[in-house]
């Protein structure tokens, strides 16, 4: 890939295919704008041995801090290596910028039995997350030792990644499921205009983002105190797979809509309100006493004033997998949100949406991941997983 690109003019115009820093305090991918392309994998650990598994983890990280630099997953790359071999990249990103890939590992609560030594260091807030009512979770969707979240300005520079992952992987993992993502639907910097979901509405306008640094101290990264030591500065990942029941929300009426969510559809002000960036008032009350944003709206019941202050940070993405077979488009929402502590935040309000959210009679929640996304690397000498192994 650089081979093609370098001292392309073209290429270090466009600001969306810079790479982004691979080295770091925190991992990237995480309160990194987010990019408008995800591949998310998980994947199932097949080999029995540790020293096998932590091999391919410092292989993994070798490959991650080319590609995310617009490198080839290898250092002969696709093409420089020997005719009798296969490449060690696939090539399909060759002449590609890095396209802002950041590549984000995490560990499943599964990792934490009894085949790698690790039972001891599972931390207490990867806690498995209850059933919730309305849950129709697919098993061979959900779940998995080990997931990498890819996201990128171009989709090509995603999957190539995931892809030369699997490929390094093979023998000790595989692929248990994984998810294309195309439109982001969360803001996580100011800098960022509020993308928009598939019901239409701005979403990520209350988003917890990289300006917000107290926040993220208290919210996002986990503390050296909080318990795991090796998950210090790192964050708790749960993801959802959630399909929208479109054609039954686009014959809902616009008022209906917005009822549901609490805002209007065109600027994304809370109602009530006039910009998107105003407060919800919650207590303001219409003609006959009505609330103005009901009692089972989604911002009502999800915003921080309804569950001391919790917050999260959403860096979900559109999906459609085509449609069913039955005429209806097989779509929603992929729903990635990074905490300090599921236990704490994910977990109270899913719990109070699954409840009451009048957005449920259009949504199915049919995939759950939850993994533990350690702190970021030092430098080259560091790899994924080094905390946790040592
Ligand atoms: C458990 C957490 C959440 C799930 C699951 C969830 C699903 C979901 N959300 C939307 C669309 C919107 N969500 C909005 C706000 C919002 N959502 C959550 C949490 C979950 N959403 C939070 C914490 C918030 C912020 C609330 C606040 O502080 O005001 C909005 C409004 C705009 C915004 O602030 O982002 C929309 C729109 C869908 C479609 C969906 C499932 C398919
Ligand atoms: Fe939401």
């Amino acid at each position: 890939t650089q081979t093609l690109t370098e001292g392309t003019a073209p290429a270090a115009a466009d600001a969306t295919a810079a790479p982004v820093p691979f080295y770091g305090e925190h991992q990237a991918g995480i309160v990194t704008p987010a990019q408008d392309r995800l591949h998310f994998v998980s994947f199932d650990v097949v080999t029995k041995e540790r020293a096998e598994l932590i091999d391919m983890l410092q292989e993994w990280t070798a490959a991650a801090a080319r590609m995310t630099q617009g490198k080839d997953a290898g250092t002969f790359g696709a093409l420089g290596g020997s005719p009798e071999a296969p490449p060690d990249d696939t090539g399909e990103a060759l002449g590609l910028p890095a396209s802002g890939l950041t590549l984000t590992i995490g560990f499943g609560p599964s990792l934490f039995d009894d085949r790698f030594g690790l039972k001891s260091r599972r931390p207490a807030a990867l806690a498995d997350l209850p059933k919730f009512p309305g849950d129709d979770l697919r098993p061979e969707i959900s779940g998995g030792d080990i997931c990498v979240q890819a996201c990128a300005h171009d989709p090509q520079v995603a999957v190539h990644a995931i892809r030369n992952l699997a490929r390094i992987g093979f023998g000790k993992v595989s692929v248990r499921w994984s998810q294309l993502g195309f439109g982001r639907t969360s803001s996580t910097s100011r800098a960022q205009a509020t993308p928009r979901n598939l019901m239409g509405f701005k979403d990520g306008t209350n988003n917890l983002k990289l300006e917000d640094a107290a926040m993220l101290r208290d919210q996002l990264w986990v503390a050296p105190s909080d318990g795991a030591a090796w998950m210090a500065g790192g964050s708790y990942l749960v993801t959802r797979k959630i399909r929208m029941n479109i054609e039954t929300w686009d014959r809902a009426p616009l008022s209906e809509q917005e009822q549901i969510f609490g805002r209007n559809k065109g600027e994304g002000a809370p109602l009530g309100g006039h910009k998107e960036f105003d407060e919800p008032d919650f207590a303001a009350r219409g003609a006959g006493g009505t609330p103005v944003i009901a009692d089972d709206a989604h911002v009502r019941l999800a915003h921080p004033s309804t569950h001391g202050g919790a917050r999260l940070l959403r860096r979900g993405y559109n999906y459609v997998d085509g449609s069913d077979g039955l005429g209806r488009l097989d779509a929603g929402l992929f729903f990635i949100a990074y905490q300090r502590d599921p236990r704490k935040q994910f977990v109270p309000i899913q719990r109070m949406l699954a409840r009451s959210d009048s957005l449920n009679e259009y949504i199915k929640h049919i995939s759950s991941g939850l993994f533990a996304c350690p702190p970021g690397l030092r430098d080259a000498g560091d790899y994924w997983g080094r905390t946790l192994f040592t």
